[in-house]
């Protein structure tokens, strides 16, 4: 379970507080869902979770056991906006083992058949596939990492209305075997899969009621 409590984030450079007394609680294998307008801190929660800024004023917990930066960047996986963006690797294979040279292909497969991409070449060019694929892989990116809690950014954001339903129902597979938080700021199709959803404004959270889920 991810716990925070009372998070406030000031940088010295904003006038006001980014994030202010953020209280969130998430179970195992929920899909909790973070909505809120443009400028409103969804971006910068999620970077504080997967670790890349240190906030000083409040807690972040797993499972009771309060976290450090260093602790979060181990747990979570995030998956930036427009991830394919960032692909670096020239294949499928390079980009699934950036960084974790010593993963086998058998854990490889596993990966990329749990975003539903089990027949891929390891060989295809991530530049060459299709934008589903290509959150797809993004996806796999992460969970190849094993993370206890996976972050996603405007995970439709771009895409048609197809491909966003068939992400929608990958998520929703993701979510029997993996904690997910999801920020957006058009969240009317994820709201359907979500066991939990706060609304953010201005640096601020507020829990919405249990939605009932479809
Ligand atoms: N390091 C920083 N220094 C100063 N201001 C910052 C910093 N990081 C974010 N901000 C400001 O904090 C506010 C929240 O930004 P954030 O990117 O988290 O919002 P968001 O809800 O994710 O917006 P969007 O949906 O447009 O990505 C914005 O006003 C932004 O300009």
């Amino acid at each position: 379970m991810l716990t925070i409590q009372n998070l406030t984030y000031h940088p010295p450079a904003t006038p006001a507080p980014i994030l202010k007394n953020i209280c969130l609680e998430l179970r195992d294998r929920e899909l909790g869902l973070i909505v809120g307008p443009s400028g409103s801190g969804k971006s910068t929660l999620l970077e504080i979770l997967a670790g890349f800024v240190d906030w000083r004023e409040g807690g972040i917990y797993w499972h009771s056991q309060e976290l450090t930066p260093d602790h979060l960047q181990q747990l979570c996986g995030l998956v930036f906006q427009f991830p394919e963006r960032h692909f670096c690797g020239s294949t499928v294979l390079e980009e699934l083992r950036l960084g974790h040279l010593d993963i086998d292909s058998d854990r490889i497969l596993a990966a990329l058949q749990s975003v539903g991409l089990g027949q891929l070449s390891f060989q295809a060019s991530p530049q060459s596939l299709s934008g589903g694929q290509q959150r797809r892989l993004a996806l796999g990116v992460q969970l190849i990492r094993q993370p206890g809690l996976l972050l996603l950014d405007e995970p439709t954001a771009g895409l048609d209305w197809s491909i966003r339903r068939q992400l929608l129902t990958l998520l929703k597979e993701l979510k029997q075997n993996w904690t997910l938080l999801v920020v957006s700021h058009e969240p009317e199709e994820l709201k359907g899969i979500a066991d939990r959803t706060w609304t953010i404004s201005h640096g601020e959270l507020v829990p919405d009621p249990n939605p009932v889920l479809m």
